[in-house]
C-alpha cells in the first residue's frame, strides 16, 4: 500500500507540472516541505503497513484504557458497563426482528399478524430505547472522562518537566521530545481515548450484528466482512494520506503559525515598524499559507478518490451478500423471517463494520502522537533529578567548593574547571572577569542549579550531593542576570520569593524599599495590586531597570542565608546602583553574599575578589592585594577608572 500511496503521489506531482503552482511545486520538492529531522521516528511508524497497523491495536487500546483508568476509575468502569450493555440491547433487538418477521408472515388473517408481532415489536421498540439510554449514559461519561484524561497529561508532562535536571534544558534531543509531546501528544493522550471507546463501541455493535448472523446462516459473516474491506481500505489509505500531508507540512506550519503570532504581538510590533518588516513578513506568510494550500488540495482529490473506489466495490459486494441471501430464501435453506433480519443485521453490521475501520484508524493515528508523548516521559524520567534524603543546615558556616568542574551538555570544555574557594557567613565575596569567563555557571553551582561532574560541594562539611536539592535551593536567594518577568502582579511578582510565606503588607514594602521598587510601584494604577502585564486588560510593563528592582526586592523578600547576585544593577542607573549596593551591604550582616559584576567600583569593598578567566580562578584576595599583584584585576580597575576619569 505504501508503494501504492507513492506511486500515486507522483503521478499527481507529475500532473500538476506545468500549472501555475510549478514553483511552488519544485520548492515541496527541494526540501521546504522535507521532514523535519525531529520528525523521522512519526514518519517511520507512519509508513507501517496496514496489517502492522492492525498488530498494533491491542497495545494502544491496552494504554487508552490505562490512560482513562489512571484518570478516573468509576467513571472508566461505568463508561465500559454501558459499552457492553448496549451491545446486548442491540443483539437482542436484531432477535427480535426475527418474532416480528415471524409474525407478520403467518398464514392467518392481517389482524391477527399484527397482533402476533407485537410482542417482539415491544421487544424491538425496548431494546432500541434501552440501547439509546445506554449510548447517552456512555458519552455522558465521555464528556466527563476525556477532559480529566487530559488534565492528567498535562499534569504529567509538566511535573516531569520541571523535575529533570537544569542541564537538560540544553539538551537537544529532550527539548526536541519535549516539543512533540507538547505541540500534539498532551491532546493525542486524549483523543486516544475517545477513539478508542468509540472503537469499542463499534466493536460490540458489531459482535451483537455478527453473533445475530451467525446464528441466523453462517455464511452470511464471511459475506458482512468481504463488503466491507473496499470501505476500510479506503479509509485507512485517506486517513494515511492525511497523516502523511500533516508530517509533510508540520514544519511549514509551525513557521507559518510563529511568524503570524509574529506579526500579531506586542513585543516585535516597534520594531516590525521601524524596520518597515510589514511587506516582507506578510509576504512570506503568504508563501508559506500558498505551499500548505496547493498541497492540502493535492491530497485531498487523492483521498476523494479513494473514498469513491472504496464505495464502490463495497457496493458491489453488498449486492452480492443480498443476493445470496436471495438464494438461500428461494432454496428454501432459510426461513422468510430469518431473512428479514438477516437483511436488517447485513445492513446494521456493514454500518458498524465501517465505522470500525474508521475508528481504528483514528486510534493508529492518535497512537502515533501518544508514542511521542510517552516517550518524553520515560526520556524524562530517566533524566529526574536524584533526591537524596539529606537536608541542608538552616543556617550555615561555610561552604567550601573543592576541586569543582562543570561541563554543559554538548559543550566542547568545562565552563568551570577545577575551582576550589571558601564562603564563610557574614561574607562579601565577588566574582569577576570577561565575558564567558565563567561567573554565572559556578553561582548556579553555588545555588544548587546544577551539580559538577567533578569534585564537590560542601555545606558545613555535608556533600550536597547527599542532600535534598530543593534544601539547598531554599537557602539560598538568586537575582538571575535575566529575572523572569512573571506575568503577576508586584505585589505577587515581590512574595513569589517566600510563596508559601503570609506575607503582610509591611514585610511586602520593606522587602520592596530595600530593592528601591517601592517608589515606582506606588505610582502604578494599582500600586501593588497591579498586574504586570500588557496581555491583560488593566496591565502595566516595566523598564528593564524596574524589573530588575523588583528582582532584588523579591531576593530581599526570600530572606536566605546566602545571597547571590549576578549582575544585579546591570539596568540599573547610577543612584539605584549605589542604593541597592548599600543595602546589599546591610543585608550582608549575618548573611553570605555573593556579587558578580562587571562594574569594579563596585566589588572594591568586598571582603573577597575572586578572578575568573576560561572557567578557573586566576587571581584572588581584597581589592588591595590585588591591586598589589597587578595582574587582570588591576588592568581592569585600571581601565575602567581611567575611563570615568576621561569622562
Ligand atoms: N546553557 C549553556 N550551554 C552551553 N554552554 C553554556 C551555557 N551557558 C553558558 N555557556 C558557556 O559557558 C561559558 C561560561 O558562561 P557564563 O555564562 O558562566 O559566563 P559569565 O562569566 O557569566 O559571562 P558574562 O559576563 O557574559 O555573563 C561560556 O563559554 C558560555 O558560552
Amino acid at each position: 500500500m505504501r508503494d501504492a500511496d507513492s506511486g500515486q503521489e507522483k503521478d499527481n506531482a507529475t500532473a500538476t507540472k506545468g500549472t501555475a503552482d510549478e514553483d511552488l511545486q519544485d520548492e515541496f520538492e527541494d526540501g521546504e516541505l522535507s521532514l523535519p529531522y525531529w520528525l523521522t521516528s512519526t514518519e517511520e511508524a507512519a509508513n507501517t503497513s496496514f496489517w502492522q497497523m492492525l498488530k498494533r491495536l491491542p497495545r494502544l487500546l491496552r494504554e487508552a484504557w490505562l490512560l482513562a483508568w489512571r484518570a478516573d476509575r468509576r467513571t472508566t468502569a461505568a463508561l465500559l458497563v454501558c459499552q457492553i450493555a448496549a451491545g446486548v440491547a442491540s443483539a437482542v433487538g436484531m432477535m427480535s426482528v426475527v418474532g416480528v418477521f415471524d409474525g407478520l408472515l403467518q398464514d392467518v388473517p392481517t389482524p391477527d399478524r399484527v397482533r402476533a408481532a407485537v410482542p417482539s415489536l415491544l421487544l424491538v421498540i425496548g431494546a432500541a430505547a434501552v440501547r439509546g439510554a445506554l449510548t447517552s449514559a456512555a458519552a455522558a461519561a465521555n464528556g466527563r472522562l476525556a477532559p480529566k484524561v487530559y488534565q492528567a497529561a498535562e499534569m504529567r508532562l509538566l511535573t516531569l518537566t520541571t523535575q529533570v535536571e537544569l542541564s537538560t534544558f540544553d539538551n537537544v534531543e529532550w527539548r526536541d521530545a519535549m516539543e512533540r509531546a507538547r505541540d500534539r501528544g498532551i491532546a493525542a493522550a486524549e483523543q486516544l481515548v475517545n477513539r478508542a471507546i468509540e472503537l469499542v463501541t463499534n466493536l460490540t455493535g458489531l459482535i451483537a450484528a455478527a453473533g445475530v448472523l451467525a446464528v441466523l446462516h453462517p455464511i452470511l459473516l464471511p459475506l458482512l466482512v468481504l463488503a466491507v474491506v473496499p470501505i476500510g481500505w479506503a479509509a485507512v489509505r485517506s486517513a494515511r494520506l492525511g497523516h502523511r500531508r500533516m508530517l509533510r507540512l508540520i514544519a511549514v506550519w509551525r513557521r507559518q503559525r510563529m511568524l503570524a503570532e509574529l506579526l500579531a504581538a506586542r513585543e516585535p510590533a516597534p520594531e516590525l515598524r521601524a524596520f518597515t518588516l510589514r511587506k516582507f513578513l506578510l509576504g512570506e506568510v503568504r508563501r508559506l499559507l500558498a505551499i500548505s494550500t496547493s498541497e492540502e488540495i493535492r491530497v485531498s482529490v487523492l483521498q476523494v478518490r479513494a473514498t469513491l473506489l472504496g464505495t464502490v466495490l463495497s457496493g458491489f459486494a453488498t449486492a452480492f451478500a443480498y443476493v445470496v441471501l436471495l438464494w438461500l430464501l428461494w432454496t428454501g435453506r432459510m426461513e422468510l423471517a430469518a431473512g428479514g433480519a438477516a437483511a436488517y443485521a447485513i445492513n446494521m453490521g456493514i454500518g458498524k463494520l465501517s465505522e470500525i475501520a474508521f475508528s481504528a484508524n483514528r486510534v493508529f493515528d492518535q497512537g502515533l502522537y501518544f508514542a511521542d508523548f510517552q516517550g518524553f516521559c520515560e526520556l524524562s524520567r530517566s533524566r529526574a533529578e536524584p533526591a537524596p534524603g539529606g537536608v541542608a543546615p538552616p543556617s550555615f558556616q561555610e561552604i567550601d567548593l573543592q576541586a569543582v568542574t562543570f561541563r554543559y551538555p554538548d559543550a566542547d570544555h568545562p565552563a568551570v574547571r577545577d575551582v576550589s574557594l571558601t564562603l564563610r557567613r557574614g561574607e562579601v565575596i565577588a566574582l569577576v572577569g570577561e565575558n564567558g569567563s565563567g561567573k554565572s555557571t559556578l553561582a548556579t553551582l553555588l545555588a544548587g542549579l546544577h551539580r559538577p561532574q567533578q569534585g564537590r560541594i560542601l555545606w558545613d562539611g555535608v556533600d550536597a550531593e547527599r542532600l535534598d536539592p530543593d534544601s539547598v535551593r531554599e537557602r539560598v536567594a538568586v537575582v538571575m542576570q535575566e529575572p523572569t518577568r512573571w506575568p503577576l502582579s508586584a505585589r505577587a511578582n515581590i512574595t513569589i520569593g517566600r510563596h508559601d510565606r503570609v506575607a503582610s503588607m509591611p514585610e511586602v514594602r520593606a522587602a520592596a524599599g530595600a530593592g528601591n521598587a517601592h517608589e515606582f510601584v506606588m505610582e502604578l494604577s494599582r500600586q501593588y495590586e497591579t498586574l504586570l502585564s500588557r496581555h491583560f486588560i488593566d496591565g502595566a510593563d516595566l523598564s528593564g531597570g524596574q524589573w530588575q528592582r523588583l528582582a532584588v526586592s523579591r531576593a530581599f523578600f526570600r530572606d536566605a542565608p546566602l545571597l547571590i547576585c549576578d549582575e544585579p544593577t546591570a539596568n540599573l542607573d547610577a543612584r539605584a546602583e549605589h542604593d541597592v549596593y548599600q543595602r546589599l551591604r546591610e543585608l550582608a550582616e549575618g548573611r553570605t553574599v555573593v556579587l558578580i559584576t562587571h562594574r569594579m567600583a563596585s566589588v572594591r569593598e568586598a571582603d573577597r575578589i575572586y578572578v575568573l578567566d576560561h572557567g578557573t580562578i586566576v587571581e584572588q584576595g581584597d581589592h588591595e592585594e590585588l591591586m598589589a599583584a597587578d595582574g587582570i584585576y588591576a588592568q581592569m580597575f585600571t581601565l575602567q577608572a581611567s575611563a570615568y576619569q576621561m569622562a
